[in-house]
């Protein structure tokens, strides 16, 4: 399993005013939305491409173009359909699919209660979208889920992530070389209700309201 922390200024700034618990919910999904083309722009840096010809106003050349099938993206609802307009922006030939997922705040369970993928997915490039990686238990999950469907490669996109949750997923995962984690932020640790510190509170609560 491969770990990536972008280190950018941009990403920095951007990551602190959505940290503050001031910043009301426009500014949140606008900055969560910046925040993962920024991301995605490092995640891509292996997405599987083929040279293609291409004729130009003055000549003959060759380009490159994405490897069919194209790759597929999964936000992980709620919080992370906050992020699929960013990373659509980057990749828009990309099918989507989706997860919703939530975490039990009580035995901290992921359970999926809904699902809309292709059935078979044999040689696909997937990047999964969720904010948080906190204990890791609805990453590891997803992903999982993914590979038995017949993923090749399976690449996830954080702002977020606690030491914790990343060490249980490289004790699970740590020989799987396709797997790759991108994030905005490793933080300090897990609160004594496995929220991240210092954090930014519950994205899908700041995304979209209190959940019911
Ligand atoms: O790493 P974990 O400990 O599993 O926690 C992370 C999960 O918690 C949040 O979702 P949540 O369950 O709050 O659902 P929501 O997006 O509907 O708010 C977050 O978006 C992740 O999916
Ligand atoms: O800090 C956290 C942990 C899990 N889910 C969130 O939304 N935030
Ligand atoms: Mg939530």
């Amino acid at each position: 399993m491969r770990v990536l922390e972008v280190d950018h200024p941009l990403v920095a700034h951007k990551l602190t005013v959505l940290r503050d618990k001031t910043t009301p919910s426009p500014v949140f999904r606008q900055l969560t939305e910046e925040l993962v083309t920024l991301l995605a722009y490092e995640a891509t840096r292996d997405v599987r491409t083929q040279p293609v010809e291409i004729e130009t106003p003055v000549t003959r050349t060759v380009g490159t173009a994405f490897t069919k099938p194209t790759p597929l993206v999964v936000p992980i609802l709620r919080a992370g359909l906050g992020m699929l307009e960013g990373m659509t922006k980057l990749v828009p030939t990309a099918e989507v699919g989706f997860l919703g997922m939530a975490r039990n705040e009580e035995t901290l369970e992921a359970i999926t209660y809904a699902e809309r993928l292709p059935a078979d997915l044999t040689g696909r490039q997937v990047f999964v979208l969720d904010p948080m990686l906190a204990t890791g238990g609805t990453l590891r999950e997803a992903i999982k889920f993914l590979f038995a469907r017949g993923a090749a490669d399976v690449t996830c996109i954080c702002l977020l992530g606690a030491p914790e949750g990343l060490k249980m997923l490289e004790a699970e995962l740590g020989d799987a070389e396709n797997v790759t984690i991108v994030l905005a932020s490793v933080d300090d640790r897990l609160d004594e209700h496995a929220y991240i510190v210092p954090g930014l509170g519950d994205a899908g609560d700041r995304l979209y309201g209190i959940a019911g």
